[in-house]
């Protein structure tokens, strides 16, 4: 990234180096097919993953977590359990944490788990747009964890899932939107290539936690994290054969921006 005299450019650069400096645990718990992608993402951008779902571990664990992410990618039975517990900690230790609400919809427990999880203040609601109507009871969800709704689509919903949580909500595609009650963005960077690979959506919740770890506007978290994400994909689309070659590249991307 090259300087600029853009303020929100510069506090992103800001947020990423302070994520680097300040090596934030992120307490994750994330769908077991992005796990590996997830942990590995974190590292490359500095900040330091742990992952456990159980209730007899998971909310022990957060109490020395800098940041907590909840992603409902593949609610196990023990993550239904483990959940609440956790996000409990984390309120009460006044650690920031990023919710989730993957493939929400169809799937008859985890739609309205996270509806319930908006009335424990997530910093950020991160989901792509189909998860985001769904959230906002406008829309049955996407078909399996892809969006089926373009960004602009769920642009009323992201408001009203915001005024839910008084937090930002940033709602991930071709257009990338992120808005609270006051302020919205808009970022078209990226690479189709970033859907391709499983997890990528998974691991910009992660980011945005570790970013919210060190930045406590949520908007600028949101936005540091997801221009790191997109930026770190174009690198990787510009070096890559395909699929495979890019998820390694993207790894790479993500170490190499704020250094
Ligand atoms: N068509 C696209 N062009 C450019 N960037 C994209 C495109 N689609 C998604 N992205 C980027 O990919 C990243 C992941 O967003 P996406 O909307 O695919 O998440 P998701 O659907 O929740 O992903 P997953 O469920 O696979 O984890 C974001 O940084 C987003 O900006
Ligand atoms: C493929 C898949 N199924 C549930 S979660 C997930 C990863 C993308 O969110």
């Amino acid at each position: 990234m090259t300087n600029t005299a853009d303020p929100d450019l510069q506090r992103v650069q800001h947020t990423i180096h302070a994520v680097r400096e300040q090596a934030p645990l992120v307490h994750c718990i994330t769908a077991t097919v992005s796990m590996g992608v997830v942990a590995d993402g974190l590292l490359a951008a500095g900040a330091r993953p742990m992952m456990t779902e159980t209730v007899i571990e998971a909310p022990t664990l957060t109490t020395v977590a800098d940041a907590l992410l909840i992603n409902l990618g593949t609610l196990s039975t023990d993550a239904v359990e483990g959940i609440p517990a956790t996000v409990e900690v984390a309120v009460r230790q006044d650690r920031p944490w990023v919710l989730d609400p993957t493939a929400i919809g169809l799937a008859p427990v985890r739609t309205p788990l996270a509806r319930e999880l908006l009335n424990s203040g997530p910093v950020v609601v991160r989901g792509n747009a189909s998860e985001v109507l769904a959230l906002a009871d406008q829309g049955t969800g996407g078909r399996g964890a892809d969006s089926s709704a373009t960004t602009d689509a769920a642009h009323q919903a992201a408001l009203t899932v915001a005024g839910q949580t008084g937090g930002a909500v940033a709602v991930s595609g071709a257009v990338d939107l992120i808005l609270d009650g006051h302020r919205e963005l808009r970022l078209e960077r990226g690479t189709p290539l970033l859907t391709r690979v499983t997890g990528t959506g998974c691991l910009l919740g992660a980011l945005t936690a570790a970013c919210a770890a060190v930045e406590p506007d949520p908007v600028q978290a949101a936005l540091a994290a997801t221009t790191w994400m997109d930026l770190a994909g174009e690198t990787a689309a510009a070096r890559a054969a395909g699929p495979g070659s890019f998820r390694m590249h993207l790894l790479d991307a993500l170490d190499e921006i704020g250094r």
